[in-house]
């Protein structure tokens, strides 16, 4: 997939609602923070040190071990970028909001799948990025580390003997690594559960942000949850930390929507058609509507209260219904309400595209 494809089409590997405990774990993600020796970190970094370190990115994935290793990387400076173009890379979660911001200076790698991507100069002037389907933490850990090696092979990474990676934050020094995974608990937040489960989670170095990572709210009640401690831990420590309770959390997610369809089998019933039926015929859609009853059609297919229609499909809806998108498809910048008729006629057309119920 070149960029032209990778922004016109909704599709990444990592929406496609396969993997393991899928019917809970949307996605996992490690990434890991890497800074080049000698270079000020990106907050101070001038215009020209930041164009070298691009460089210095771009000549390190020409390289034919890098290619054999992880395969074709491409680097793309943001300014290539259209502002649409730059949005849905965000939409697609394949780069951070921050990364939007002083785009002369940065830039992303992508693999073709969309699977791995390395953000330039954003906190740190390497971010890479694994992203899968499901639980599939080690599978992410396994293939980042591996272009980790490959790119280090060139690329003078800032290491101290005694505390490991230096990063542009102090909460990421060690490892960079940030694990995390993306969680789909809406029975938890209907039985009211979510806050007592969440707080819990901070008792154990992990944390909780919204959809789009730092600073953002939770929507469609997808909680993305990740390791605060970068420090003091080996790699394999955070995966399997991390691993652990997210099957915990998936095995409390699936209680709760035994426990719902056992004690209010016909409100869970009605609530999951309902908004079937609310995707299916409404003529206007807010993000924020399109987000909850999507939620909620998915609660329904999990558990097998809707057949026939595919989990990744839902997943390429929340995605190809975010306003860039739109602007994407229409060829226009849309207004606020051409967008909310464009989201429902789209996600009408694609629901009736296949039979159900
Ligand atoms: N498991 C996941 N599945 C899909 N997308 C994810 C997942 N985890 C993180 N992301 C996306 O990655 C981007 C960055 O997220 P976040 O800000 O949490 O991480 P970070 O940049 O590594 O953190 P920090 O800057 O605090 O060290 C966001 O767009 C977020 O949605």
């Amino acid at each position: 997939m070149s960029l032209k494809e990778t922004v016109n089409n909704p599709y990444s590997k990592w929406l496609d609602a396969s993997g393991p405990e899928s019917d809970v774990v949307i996605s996992s993600r490690v990434r890991l923070a890497r800074n080049l020796a000698g270079f000020p970190f990106p907050h101070l970094l001038g215009h020209e040190n930041a164009d070298k370190v691009l460089y210095a990115v771009q000549s390190a994935i020409n390289r034919q071990e890098v290619k054999e290793t992880v395969g074709q990387l491409e680097l793309y400076r943001m300014t290539e970028l259209s502002p649409t173009e730059r949005q849905i890379l965000v939409e697609k979660h394949l780069i951070s909001p921050d990364l939007l911001e002083q785009a002369e200076k940065r830039g992303v790698v992508l693999r073709a799948d969309e699977v791995i991507s390395v953000m330039v100069n954003e906190e740190d002037h390497l971010r890479i990025q694994c992203l899968l389907p499901g639980l599939q933490l080690k599978e992410c850990w396994d293939m980042a580390n591996t272009v980790d090696d490959a790119l280090e092979q060139t690329l003078d990474f800032a290491f101290a003997e005694e505390t490991g990676y230096l990063t542009a934050c102090p909460t990421n020094v060690g490892t960079g690594l940030r694990a995390s995974v993306m969680l789909h608990l809406p029975a938890l937040v209907v039985t009211q559960q979510i806050n007592a489960v969440l707080h819990s989670l901070s008792k154990l170095g992990l944390t909780v942000r919204g959809l789009y990572g730092e600073g953002t709210q939770a929507t469609g009640n997808l909680f993305q949850v990740s390791n605060q401690v970068t420090l003091g831990l080996t790699e394999e420590e955070i995966i399997d930390n991390l691993v652990m309770v997210a099957r915990q959390l998936a095995n409390q997610e699936r209680a709760a929507r035994r426990a719902l369809y056992r004690e209010q089998q016909h409100q869970i019933e009605d609530r999951v058609w309902r908004a079937y039926g609310l995707l299916k015929y409404a003529r206007t859609m807010t993000s924020g509507d399109a987000m909850t009853l999507l939620s909620d059609l998915r609660l329904g297919v999990d558990m097998g209260i809707i057949p026939g229609i595919p989990a990744g499909l839902i997943m390429e809806l929340i995605v190809m219904t975010r306003p860039a998108f739109l602007n994407k498809l229409k060829g226009t910048e849309l207004n606020p309400y051409q967008r909310d008729l464009c989201r429902a006629t789209l996600i009408r057309e694609r629901l009736n595209t296949i039979s159900s119920g």
